[in-house]
């Protein structure tokens, strides 16, 4: 059959049998459970119909006499339920009122179909804690995106929330230790209750590493803060020391807060779910084993706190030996949060392909397996669906199906055209982390075939020439599908930008196939006019990017970045250096144009990508603390002498003097030293590059000591 249960049960037996959906149905329960979120959700599947005499439902709790005589089906594991359809009964059983909730999900979603298939489902989840961060920088999601995602946490047996936005003050430095506002306390009391309706465990972080001082008066506020998120039903807590420097980094001083909350909120409190922490080394490639952080953590935290991890990296797939390094550290399962589609380093990109790369044999390593999505919510539902398939039951996990069902999820009237769109919408782009995605990938042999058979030979491979054409017709469609779809406004709204590319480059690849046409076969008469059409394509796609999601760390709009634009770029440059030998002519042949290269043996910044934006060239900035080696310097040449106006820099700090030393090289080959001035209260510096052309400019760690900077923005404009 067709139809899947989501996330994929454990087990799954079909009596190849169905039963008319019952019109009315009678709820057989113990008494005591009329206010259940599993209660409250079956009698939303029969508005108004629960009679009498309807239909027998039994639902029911491991021990309840009622599920007695279905003791030995009801799985023994936490979340775990037993549900039957029979001819004459359906028995919901869970093992805790998780399971009966969920196995009434499954329910819900076996009653989209026609007719109800006699099945018999025992499942329970891989993963205790399955779920999401909202953790990342970037505008914190909307009360609304976050009830939505919280009936869609329910819908998908994810678990846990953990309300964490870097960019919300109360959360973080300064504030945290403010309490709520009125208006952000109601909004945040709210989240709390449809957490409850969905059997979320809502938790709330706070963010106090950057300018906690370890005293009592801090712990007191900290103390303070927590009881006042209490007040306002918060069951669940995580402090966070991630993205911190200075005296908030010290082991000792963070295991013995938390041990303290831990003894005196926690454990006081007696209803308070376990404490979480993110700890300020939070991946493999920044620990200093020996430094000892990581094993005073381990060692001196109680056994009941869940520290957190992100892998290898920063940004890293989970596997084996991820795990295998970590867990002895910690002295316990590590806490997974999963960076992706976390976007906040690449912000001009969305991140909507398959979910893939994590390993699917260590159920048994993971205390919790939570996703960092992008800022946009209703996007990042095609992940958290794959996340939650992935996070329930790891061996049966198939990314391919599960991104398909998570897209027909989504938009089930237009799942074909959201496939072509997230198919084409998928990698990163260059950035700090070297994290890349696959994109566009049935279509990459096509586009290969064609890009080397006419950039070679000047020959048109018929069948992919054919592929890629009919490849562009359903980009057009897609992106226009999209955009006047009149179902789930909020994602349409969110990825409009994105959608008005795609049209773009489906349109720009139709012209390139034509200018190759023309060329190739001799029509030159025409392609002066398909040229200028591509051009003007790419004028209007400059605009896009230079109009849309303008912020100050990867400002734009990239659609397709991965193969079809370099591929039609590509063909673009070939057909008209072709045309130009042809006619003697002397067409611009650039289709996009990079003149700026950066290199730097300081490996947080090695991989950062530089982006030119109108007269402006910015390399990516980094959220992290960057380990500056004495002597590491970052590099920016231009590909041809220019005279460049400013240079600004954000280290996070004005205290550079002695420290880091800023040269320009003139094209005389000469270097000299500029003078960095701060340009305002804040971090920014700023050097005059002087009337001469530059050829490159460099900024290096003249200290004699590793410095800890950030790398908030290097930019600089040309005159
Ligand atoms: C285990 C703790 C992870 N803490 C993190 N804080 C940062 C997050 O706020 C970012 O969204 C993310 C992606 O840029 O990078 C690190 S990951």
């Amino acid at each position: 059959q067709n139809f899947q249960i989501q996330p994929t049960p454990q087990q799954y037996v079909t009596l190849q049998d169905s039963l008319e959906i019952p019109l009315q149905v009678s709820l057989i329960t113990d008494k005591s459970y009329e206010n259940l979120p599993a209660v409250s959700l079956v009698e939303n599947l029969w508005k108004g119909q629960i009679k009498e005499n309807g239909f027998p439902i039994y639902l029911g709790i491991q021990g309840d006499k009622l599920v007695k005589k279905y003791k030995k089906n009801i799985p023994n594991k936490s979340e775990g339920y037993y549900l039957s359809i029979e001819k004459d009964k359906i028995i919901v059983a869970g093992a805790d009122e998780q399971g009966l909730f969920y196995g009434i999900q499954t329910l819900a979603q076996l009653l989209t179909l026609p007719k109800l298939p006699l099945v018999q489902v025992t499942d329970y989840p891989d993963l205790p804690y399955r779920g999401v961060v909202e953790g990342f920088y970037g505008t914190p999601w909307s009360q609304d995106a976050r009830l939505r995602q919280l009936e869609f946490y329910g819908k998908n047996k994810l678990n846990v929330y953990l309300y964490g936005p870097k960019d919300d003050p109360y959360h973080s430095t300064p504030n945290w230790r403010k309490p709520y506002p009125p208006q952000e306390a109601a909004q945040l009391k709210a989240l709390v209750d449809k957490a409850k309706e969905n059997e979320v465990i809502f938790y709330w972080a706070i963010h106090p590493g950057q300018d906690i001082r370890w005293n009592t008066e801090d712990r007191d506020a900290l103390m303070k803060k927590f009881e006042s998120m209490y007040e306002l039903g918060v069951r669940a807590f995580a402090v966070f020391f991630d993205d911190i420097s200075g005296e908030g980094t010290k082991a000792e001083k963070q295991a013995e807060l938390l041990n303290y909350l831990d003894d005196n909120f926690v454990k006081v409190k007696g209803d308070v779910a376990p404490l979480v922490m993110c700890p300020t080394e939070y991946n493999k490639s920044w620990s200093d084993v020996k430094g000892g952080y990581l094993t005073t953590l381990g060692d001196k935290l109680n056994k009941g706190i869940q520290i957190m991890w992100t892998g290898d990296r920063v940004i890293a797939c989970i596997d084996k030996p991820s795990m295998e390094f970590i867990n002895p550290l910690l002295k316990r399962k590590a806490y997974i949060w999963w960076n992706f589609p976390v976007s906040d380093y690449v912000r001009d990109h969305l991140l909507m392909g398959p979910v893939y790369g994590n390993g699917l044999d260590i159920k048994d390593d993971m205390a919790a397996f939570v996703s960092n999505p992008m800022e946009r919510a209703e996007a990042s539902k095609i992940a958290l669906y794959s996340i939650a398939d992935y996070a329930w039951n790891l061996e049966s996990y198939d990314s391919d199906n599960s991104w398909k069902r998570a897209i027909q999820d989504l938009m089930p009237q237009h799942a074909k055209y959201l496939e072509t769109f997230a198919a084409h919408n998928s990698d990163l782009g260059e950035n700090g982390h070297g994290f890349r995605r696959d994109e566009s990938v049935a279509l990459q042999p096509a586009l290969k075939a064609l890009q080397e058979s006419y950039t070679k030979e000047g020959k048109i491979d018929e069948k992919a020439y054919l592929e890629v054409s009919d490849a562009c017709q359903q980009i057009i469609l897609s992106a226009d599908m999209l955009m006047a779809s009149k179902t789930n406004r909020p994602l349409i709204e969110e990825i409009k930008p994105w959608l008005i590319q795609f049209k773009l480059v489906g349109e720009y690849g139709q012209q390139v196939l034509q200018m190759i046409q023309e060329q190739a076969t001799g029509k030159t008469e025409d392609f002066k006019e398909t040229y200028a059409h591509a051009q003007a394509l790419q004028v209007q796609m400059g605009e896009v990017d230079a109009t849309y999601n303008q912020n100050p760390y990867q400002p734009g709009v990239k659609s397709g970045s991965k193969c079809l634009m370099p591929t039609f770029n590509s063909l673009f440059e070939a057909s008209t250096i072709r045309y130009n030998q042809q006619q003697g002519t002397q067409l611009d042949t650039r289709a996009e144009y990079q003149p700026y290269t950066l290199n730097s043996d300081v490996s947080q910044l090695a991989l950062l990508p530089v982006r030119r934006k109108g007269r402006t060239g910015a390399v990516s900035s980094s959220n992290e603390v960057i380990l500056w080696q004495s002597n590491g310097q970052l590099t920016l040449a231009m590909d041809y002498p220019r005279t460049l106006g400013n240079i600004v820099l954000d280290l996070g700090t004005l205290d550079i003097e002695g420290k880091f030393v800023l040269e320009v090289q003139t094209a005389d080959g000469n270097w000299k030293t500029l003078e960095l001035k701060p340009a305002n209260n804040k971090t920014l510096l700023v050097a005059q590059a002087g009337s001469e052309q530059v050829v490159q400019f460099r900024l290096k760690n003249t200290s004699g000591t590793l410095q800890k900077v950030y790398f908030k923005r290097c930019s600089f404009n040309e005159l």
